[in-house]
């Protein structure tokens, strides 16, 4: 059963330099003639792809070529330029874990906002927030504003909540290096039991071994196009005879 359907989504961005806009030195710039139009990169260029439930799926490429880019629109946290995508089912992004938080609010009520965030009800998210807690292992900092952890907590905290229900599709965006050694041995724990499920999973890595070992299919993007989807020993076959020689 297809679960994800991507139909010639195309994503036009602005360039990073925008990003230092500057009302005054705008006005200075139309003022003496000199205001140029933002530039614009297409960042996904007509992509099409379609996932089946429980396929696991590995996102290659180069730096830059559109791999993060591609799981936030699945995510629904990017809306595409034109082109539609359909997701079926709760979707458990794990990307920039934490970026969502509130740092002036306490922990639990943070727990509360990003359950709410993922489509929980509020009743719902008090009753996880304990094994959410036990899982991060902050149980002592429930009443402590976000702001008093430090980052490790922070994307520990990210990771427990993502993870503490059973998504239908999981999107990982090289998460896999949150916190210290004993953390990462429970986030392993705790993936592998969504690797050996139902679980729809996408990862981007640039892990080849583990793409090779661990995804059913994988797909290379270059300048955000699609460029192969195959399965997985394939694609990364394909993408390391194209790399270009030192
Ligand atoms: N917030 C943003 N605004 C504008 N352009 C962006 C933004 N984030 C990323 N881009 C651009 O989009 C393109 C694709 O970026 P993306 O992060 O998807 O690449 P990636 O394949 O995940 O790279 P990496 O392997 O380095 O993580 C890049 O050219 C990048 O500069």
């Amino acid at each position: 059963m297809e679960v994800i359907r991507l139909d010639q989504v195309c994503l036009w961005r602005r360039t990073q330099e925008e990003f230092s806009y500057d009302l005054k030195k705008t006005i200075l710039s139309i003022v003496e003639g000199k205001y140029r139009q933002p530039a614009k990169k297409l960042v996904l260029d007509h992509v099409d792809l379609v996932v089946d439930k429980g396929e696991k799926i590995g996102i290659i490429g180069a730096n830059g070529s559109g791999k993060s880019t591609l799981l936030k629109i699945i995510s629904g946290i990017l809306q595409p330029t034109t082109g539609t995508v359909r997701v079926k089912g709760q979707v458990a992004p794990l990307i920039e874990l934490g970026a969502g938080f509130d740092p002036e609010i306490s922990v639990m009520d943070n727990i509360l906002l990003y359950g709410v965030l993922l489509g929980f009800s509020r009743s719902e998210m008090k009753e996880r927030a304990r094994s959410i807690l036990e899982f991060a292992e902050l149980e002592d900092y429930a009443l402590v504003p976000v702001k008093g952890l430090s980052s490790g907590m922070v994307a520990r905290l990210g990771f427990a909540i993502a993870t503490d229900m059973q998504p239908d599709i999981l999107i990982l965006d090289e998460v896999l290096s949150v916190g210290d050694e004993s953390f990462k041995n429970k986030c392993k724990q705790r993936m592998d039991s969504f690797w050996d499920g139902d679980t729809t999973v996408l990862v981007v890595s640039h892990d080849l071994g583990f793409i090779k070992s661990s995804c059913d299919h994988a797909v290379w993007i270059e300048k955000g196009k699609l460029n192969l989807m195959d399965k997985a020993d394939k694609t990364v076959e394909c993408y390391l005879s194209n790399l270009k020689p030192i």
